[in-house]
C-alpha cells in the first residue's frame, strides 16, 4: 500500500464514528503488565502502530503478548527474560516507550537497555528527569557509546522525594512504574495529572499498588512487595475525539463520536464552544457539528491538564483558519510545534509564528528563540496542495486541511498518523470524506 492519500476535498464530514483506547494510556498500561506476577487483560485497545511497537518491545523480554479481539490484549511476563540489546538498538527511534521499561525490568531483572527514543520532533525531548528520578532511586545509569542507555540498581531500589522542574508527563509515568515496588514510600511534587496518568494509577491500584493523588499535584507510592496482573478497560483517546471534532468543524461538518467522554475533554469543550461549535454529550458519545454562519477567534495558550492540552493545539489550528478574526495560540509544552503551520499557508492560510510569548504569561520559551506563538488570521480559503506530513498530529492536521479545501490534495507520509490514529482511512471513509490511497 502507498504512503500517499488523495483527497478530494470541499465536503463536510458527516457521520458516526467509534474511537478506541487512548493511545498515550495503553501503551503504559502495557508496560505495566511487566510488574505483575499474573497474566494482565487490557481492553479497548486501538489497533495503532504504537501498540505494535511496545508488544515488539515486551515480546523481545519474554512477555507474551495475545490480541484476543473483543477481549483485548492478554500479557502474561510470567516468562520475563533479559533481550539482547542489539535487539532492543532496532527499536530505537520508534517511539518514547521504552525508558518506561527501566524501573519495571530493574525490579524483574536488575538491569535495563533503553534505546534513543523516537516520537514526535516537535521539540528537543530531554529525558534528564526520567534518568535523575532514576538515580534517585539509587539505580546506575551508563550512556552507551554507540546510543542508548544501560541502567542498573546494584542495591536495589529505594523510595524517595523527587520534584519535578516541570510537570512532565513521562517523568511522572517513570516515578509511578518505579515507586511501585521500590522500598518504602516515594513522594513526587509538581507531577502531572492528565487522565491517561490517572488511568495508569487506576491499573496500578487495582494490581496491588498503593498511591495517593493529593492536593497541589503531589503523588504519594507507598511501594509493595509484589503486584498481580489487572484487568482494565482503557479510557477513551481525548487527543483523537478532539482531533475529529476540529475537523468537523473546519468542514463545515457534523460528527458522533461514540465512546467520547465529557469530563477529560471538558477544556477542549469550552474552546469548541468559544470559538463557535456546538456539541451535545449523550450516554454514548458526543456530537460535535459547525452550526452555520461564522466562526469566532480566540487567544489560547497550552498547558498541562486541566490545561488545553498540547496534542489538541495542532487540529485546531486548522479550523481556527476558517474563524473571523485573529487568534492568538501561545504553545508552552513543546518549544518547536508550529511546523506543520508551512502547508498550511501553502493551502492559503494566514498564519505567523513567533519567537514571543503572545497573548498568556511568559512561559520557558520566552527567552530561548523558539517560534513558539502563532497568530491566524480568518477565516481564509483553503485550496488544494501536495504536501507531507511531518508528525502525527501535525499530519491529521494536514488531512483537516485537505478535507476543508477545495480541490484534490495529495497527501504524502500518512504512514506516521497510523502511530495514533486506527483506521482513520476507514473512518474517513465512514464521515463520507472521498479519499483514496495514491
Ligand atoms: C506517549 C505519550 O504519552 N506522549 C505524550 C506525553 O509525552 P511526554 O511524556 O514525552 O511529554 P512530557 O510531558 O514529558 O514533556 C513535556 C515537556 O517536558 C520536557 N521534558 C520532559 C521530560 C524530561 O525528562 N525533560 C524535559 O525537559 C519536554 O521536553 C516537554 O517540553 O505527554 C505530552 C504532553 O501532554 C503529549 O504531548 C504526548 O502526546
Ligand atoms: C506527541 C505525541 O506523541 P509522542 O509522545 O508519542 O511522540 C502525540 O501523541 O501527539
Amino acid at each position: 500500500m502507498t504512503d500517499t492519500l488523495i483527497v478530494h476535498g470541499g465536503s463536510p464530514l458527516n457521520g458516526r464514528i467509534r474511537l478506541r483506547g487512548a493511545k498515550n494510556f495503553v501503551s503504559k498500561a502495557m508496560v505495566a503488565s511487566l510488574l505483575g506476577h499474573t497474566p494482565s487483560r487490557l481492553r479497548n485497545v486501538p489497533a495503532i502502530r504504537d501498540v505494535g511497537v511496545v508488544t515488539g518491545l515486551l515480546e523481545l523480554h519474554g512477555v507474551s503478548v495475545h490480541d484476543q479481539g473483543e477481549d483485548g490484549l492478554l500479557l502474561d511476563p510470567s516468562e520475563v527474560e533479559r533481550a539482547h540489546s542489539a535487539d532492543i538498538d532496532a527499536h530505537a527511534g520508534t517511539s518514547r516507550i521504552p525508558i518506561l521499561l527501566c524501573g519495571p525490568l530493574l525490579h524483574r531483572l536488575g538491569e535495563a537497555f533503553i534505546p534513543d527514543l523516537g516520537g514526535c520532533r516537535i521539540g528537543d525531548r530531554p529525558i534528564n528527569y526520567h534518568l535523575e528520578s532514576l538515580r534517585r532511586f539509587g539505580a546506575v545509569v551508563d550512556k552507551l557509546p554507540g546510543g542508548g542507555i544501560r541502567i542498573t540498581a546494584p542495591d536495589g531500589l529505594r523510595g524517595t522525594k523527587i520534584e519535578l522542574e516541570y510537570p512532565s508527563v513521562g517523568a511522572t509515568e517513570q516515578v509511578l512504574l518505579t515507586a511501585v515496588r521500590a522500598e518504602g514510600v516515594t513522594e513526587l511534587k509538581n507531577s502531572a495529572i492528565e487522565p491517561e496518568i490517572l488511568d495508569l494509577i487506576a491499573v496500578l491500584q487495582k494490581m496491588g499498588a498503593i498511591i495517593s493523588v493529593d492536593t497541589d499535584r503531589v503523588i504519594r507510592i507507598e511501594g509493595v512487595d509484589r503486584l498481580e496482573g489487572y484487568d482494565h478497560y482503557a479510557l477513551t483517546d481525548r487527543i483523537e475525539a478532539a482531533s475529529w471534532a476540529c475537523a468537523a468543524l473546519a468542514t463545515k461538518g457534523d460528527v458522533f463520536l461514540e465512546g467520547a467522554t465529557q469530563p477529560e475533554m471538558m477544556t477542549f469543550l469550552n474552546v469548541f464552544r468559544k470559538v463557535g461549535g456546538r456539541f451535545d454529550v449523550r450516554q454514548d458519545g458526543i456530537r460535535f457539528w459547525h452550526p452555520g454562519g461564522d466562526l469566532s477567534s480566540i487567544v489560547l495558550e497550552t498547558d498541562v491538564h486541566p490545561g488545553f492540552m498540547t496534542d489538541w493545539q495542532q487540529p485546531l489550528v486548522v479550523a481556527l483558519t476558517q474563524a473571523s478574526g485573529l487568534s492568538i495560540v501561545h504553545e508552552t509544552v513543546y518549544e518547536q510545534r508550529f511546523g506543520f503551520t508551512d502547508a498550511l499557508r501553502e493551502m492559503g492560510a494566514t498564519i505567523q509564528v513567533y519567537r514571543e510569548c503572545l497573548g498568556g504569561a511568559p512561559c520557558r520559551f520566552g527567552q530561548r528563540n523558539f517560534l513558539h506563538s502563532a497568530v491566524v488570521s480568518g477565516p481564509s480559503k483553503l485550496h488544494s496542495a501536495e504536501i507531507t506530513v511531518p508528525d502525527l498530529r501535525g499530519g491529521f492536521s494536514h488531512l483537516i486541511a485537505a478535507l476543508a479545501a477545495e480541490g484534490t490534495s495529495k497527501v504524502h507520509g500518512i504512514g506516521l498518523i497510523d502511530r495514533g490514529y486506527e483506521h482513520f482511512g476507514d473512518k474517513l471513509a465512514a464521515l463520507g470524506a472521498m479519499v483514496e490511497r495514491g
